[in-house]
């Protein structure tokens, strides 16, 4: 009996503690809407309060009106006397005040809506851009986007709609109250009474759907990804040649159908939970009524007395049981705010230190790797292990190495996409943790591997690789030249402002190779001090490629550079040739000293070369 006692009471306890902490989410949330738009925020406030207690007080007016009639029947000449026709003309002058308030509420909410959902979702694109690269790479991460976008983008303008409906509710109910409170307390009390099971059964179910969309997050992604897959242009072709559509349409129907199934069967359980407590509410409100009734008949309240106190039990009842309702959603939906709020509490792992140094202008010792050790979030064994390297400002170092040697992991430590675990990074003898992200990066110009194909214009595209100077067509023009970009751009109807892609009206695609070489634009639009070209050549044809390779020393003058390869025609080009195995330096020297011992480059550049003459 101890056991089950306290049971119950633990239970109960971790349910009103959750409550309490899920409900904390409001002030939070309120501090947003304070933030988009104070005045509007405050406009709301008066606007509910004032449409709140109108209706009390034409509940009390129509009270006197009754009272009134009762007297002019009673008097010897029955007409209209002026007190009547000024509570007539108050009654109606609180009509077009309350058409007033409703109206301006409606107009007032929209547009705290609107710019409130505006300053949300900004927020939650901040965040999303100052968290880490690694982030990013977890399934778990995209599981709490995912939530957050799902709640971010609607929920907190509900919970704001809902608190001004319960500051309204809870206004209104205060007035009513203050008018029953002249009758009598027990009565209210069986009006509290008969309504409260309504916030039980409310939460309950609540709680249960929030579990419910929270357990589904993970089935949730993969509908929605087979959605992305069958309409996304990416994936059309593959999907039509290797008949993938009906598979692809079936999982997602049997995995949606599930949850309308899980849906549905908890919706039947509420319906019959609300349905019981709908009639207990009405047992309540009857046994009220009657008691005024009983105390009318005998003549112990006037005639207005019973039209007010009938008209405000029966508003006291549903505003109460709305009101209640009203907090169970609250409660529903602060669930839901807590996931937009859960991601906007992760803290990024790579951040610009609180003083940064000022990067190095220019360069004067270069960068040196001192026994660099790097794992993957998520991965057991290190990707990169003891890496050693000096490189000095203005040399051009190639990365060679069978795939997933480590070559582009170590590009994006430079960058600082990730942090390394053990070990230095340094420039100039500064480890790299030590200037500001921002100042970092815009010392570093990148093509890499995947680079983005944004669907905005020419220009965009090039001029995204330094923004400030994205208007400046010579500098624009300039990168595209280095990177032979020029004669696609003028085959461009539009030229610069052709937009790119097919994404957007009036976009035009380019081939692989014609991407590649707007990306390395991109690379060569930024006056940073350093170059990291990841497999620039890889899409493009041979002729273009010789045509780089004789303008590559020219354009990458005075840049320190890395160059990731597998083609030999490119790597000869770097001062010195870095090969990778495993993650660890093996060869390290240009490509003549290379080639003249018996290792790895030496063996691979003959591979290649060998394929090419058609020997071997
Ligand atoms: N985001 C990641 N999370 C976990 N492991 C990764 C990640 N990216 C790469 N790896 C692993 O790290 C190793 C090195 O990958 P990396 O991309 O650096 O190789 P690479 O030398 O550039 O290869 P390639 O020549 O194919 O481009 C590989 O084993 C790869 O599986």
């Amino acid at each position: 009996m101890r056991s089950t006692f306290s049971t119950f009471v633990s239970r109960y306890r971790r349910y009103y503690i959750e409550i309490l902490s899920l409900l904390g989410n409001t002030p939070r949330l309120i501090h947003l809407v304070w933030d988009a738009a104070p005045g509007w925020l405050l406009l709301r406030i008066a606007v509910t309060l004032g449409a709140a207690l109108v209706p009390v007080v034409q509940l009390y007016i129509s009270k006197l009106v009754v009272d009134q009639v009762v007297l002019i029947l009673a008097s010897d000449a029955p007409g209209f006397t002026p007190s009547l026709i000024m509570l007539v003309g108050v009654g109606f002058g609180l009509l077009l005040v309350q058409e007033v308030l409703s109206q301006l509420n409606r107009l007032v909410n929209r547009i705290l809506n609107d710019q409130f959902l505006l300053h949300a979702n900004v927020q939650l694109l901040q965040q999303a851009m100052r968290l880490d690269l690694a982030h990013y790479e977890s399934s778990e991460f995209h599981d709490v986007l995912n939530r957050a976008q799902q709640s971010g983008s609607n929920y907190p303008v509900r919970v704001v709609e809902l608190l001004a409906r319960i500051l309204g509710s809870g206004t209104r109910l205060a007035g009513l109250l203050t008018l029953l409170l002249r009758f009598s307390p027990s009565v209210m009390l069986l009006l509290l009474l008969s309504v409260l099971p309504t916030l039980w059964v409310g939460i309950r179910y609540s709680q249960r759907r929030f579990w419910m969309s929270r357990r589904q997050t993970p089935s949730r992604r993969l509908a929605d990804y087979f959605y992305e897959v069958l309409t996304d242009p990416k994936y059309v072709k593959e999907v039509r040649l290797f008949n993938l559509g009906h598979h692809m349409v079936e999982q997602y129907r049997t995995i949606r159908q599930e949850f309308n199934q899980e849906s549905r069967r908890l919706a039947q359980r509420q319906s019959l939970a609300q349905l019981s407590i709908e009639l207990l509410g009405g047992v309540g409100f009857y046994g009220a009524y009657g008691l005024v009734l009983w105390q009318t008949i005998r003549g112990l309240v006037t005639l207005g007395d019973l039209t007010l106190y009938a008209g405000a039990f029966q508003q006291a009842q549903s505003l109460i049981e709305s009101l209640l309702v009203s907090l169970a959603t609250l409660y529903e939906y602060n669930l839901y705010v807590s996931q937009y709020f859960e991601l906007l509490d992760i803290a990024p792992e790579v951040t610009s230190p609180p003083q940064p140094h000022p990067f190095p202008q220019p360069m004067t010792r270069g960068l040196q790797l001192r026994d660099v050790y790097f794992t993957y979030p998520g991965s057991e064994q290190p990707t990169l292990k003891g890496i050693n390297l000096t490189v000095a400002p203005g040399e051009c170092i190639a990365l060679v190495g069978l795939n997933g040697s480590g070559k582009t992991t170590l590009l994006k430590l430079f960058t600082r996409l990730y942090d390394i675990d053990r070990g230095a990074i340094e420039i100039d003898d500064i480890p790299l943790q030590q200037f500001s992200l921002g100042d970092l990066r815009s010392q570093i110009g990148v093509l890499f591997q995947d680079f983005a194909r944004y669907a905005l214009d020419v220009q965009d595209n090039i001029g995204f690789g330094n923004l400030p100077q994205r208007d400046d067509m010579e500098q624009v023009t300039q990168a595209a030249d280095g990177a032979g970009a020029i004669p696609v751009i003028e085959q461009l109807e539009e030229g610069y402002q052709t937009i790119l892609g097919k994404m957007f009206a009036g976009g035009v695609d380019l081939s692989g190779g014609q991407w590649q070489k707007i990306g390395l634009a991109r690379a060569f639009m930024s006056d940073a001090q350093i170059l990291i070209l990841d497999e620039p050549t890889a899409a493009v044809d041979a002729i273009a490629e010789h045509d780089l390779f004789q303008r590559f020393r020219h354009l990458t003058q005075g840049k320190m550079t890395f160059l990731v390869s597998h083609r030999f025609s490119t790597v000869r080009m770097a001062d010195r040739i870095v090969v990778l195995e495993q993650g660890k330096i093996t060869e390290v020297g240009t490509h003549d000293q290379l080639m003249a011992q018996p290792g790895r480059y030496a063996e691979m550049f003959e591979l290649q070369a060998e394929s090419y003459l058609g020997k071997g």
